[in-house]
């Protein structure tokens, strides 16, 4: 689904030049549940954000669908993650002045879903974060947990190809956590493709690989099994 080859992309400040991603290659296959590790600074959200093509690379090459990336224009780039990519953030990122309902049939108007079907969309989708009993609500009115299952039901209401998820538990609770991290699961089961920046290191087992990085690279690559986790199965670098 995903393949980069060499990709490196750098922040010039005042004469200074950070390597955020230092020359990184990786490949994600479509299925595969891939959290992200590392020391703050490593290049986790520069990475998610070049795979959701929020940001470009400098160097290297990044091919997403078949897609090179590189040499894609501006609108071609936002056709494909309005079409492909469905975005799940930290600070859930709802809009305050509309309903749990009316937050989760955005994406579809965007799409230019007909109503009938956003209805049905929507109701089913509702229930399937568990949501459904909050559906009139403003976000405001619901927990943190709560309104992530909302904005994981928005990002997943498109059914995209691809879930971003940059730290998703980072402002929830133990309890909360758990449930979110279940519902990212269930997905990944049910076939899709999800990629997470995490600080937390007991979320990896919930995925399927898991990733670390230091100094803009990739240190550590380990798939995670059912009944071994964290197996090693491959070391890149030191
Ligand atoms: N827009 C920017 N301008 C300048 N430097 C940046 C910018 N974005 C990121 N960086 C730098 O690139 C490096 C990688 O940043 P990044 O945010 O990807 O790290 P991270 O691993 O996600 O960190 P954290 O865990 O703290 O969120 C850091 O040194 C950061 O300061």
């Amino acid at each position: 689904m995903i393949k980069l080859n060499n990709i490196s992309r750098s922040f010039i400040g005042d004469e200074v030049e950070t390597v955020a991603i230092d020359d990184m290659s990786l490949t994600i296959k479509k299925g595969e549940f891939l959290s992200i590790l590392g020391p703050s600074g490593c290049g986790k959200s520069t990475l998610l954000n070049v795979l959701g093509m929020l940001d470009h690379i400098d160097q290297g090459q990044f091919t997403f669908l078949k897609n090179n990336i590189g040499q894609s224009t501006e609108s071609q780039r936002a056709q494909l993650r309005k079409q492909h990519i469905g975005f799940i953030f930290q600070s859930f990122n709802l809009i305050d002045e509309l309903t749990v309902e009316q937050n989760i049939e955005l994406p579809l108007y965007y799409h230019k879903v007909a109503k009938a079907e956003r209805k049905r969309l929507v109701d089913e989708i509702l229930h399937r974060v568990d949501i459904a009993h909050r559906r009139n609500h403003l976000p405001a009115k619901l927990s943190g947990g709560q309104q992530q299952r909302v904005a994981i039901a928005r990002a997943i209401v498109t059914q995209p190809d691809l879930i971003l998820a940059d730290e998703p538990t980072g402002n929830l609770d133990s309890k909360n956590s758990i449930q979110v991290m279940e519902l990212l699961q269930q997905l990944n089961q049910e076939g899709s493709t999800i990629v997470m920046v995490t600080h937390a290191p007991e979320h990896v087992d919930y995925g399927t690989r898991v990733i670390e990085l230091l100094d803009g690279n990739i240190c550590k690559d380990k798939q995670i099994t059912s009944e071994i986790k964290l197996t090693t199965v491959e070391v890149t670098c030191a």
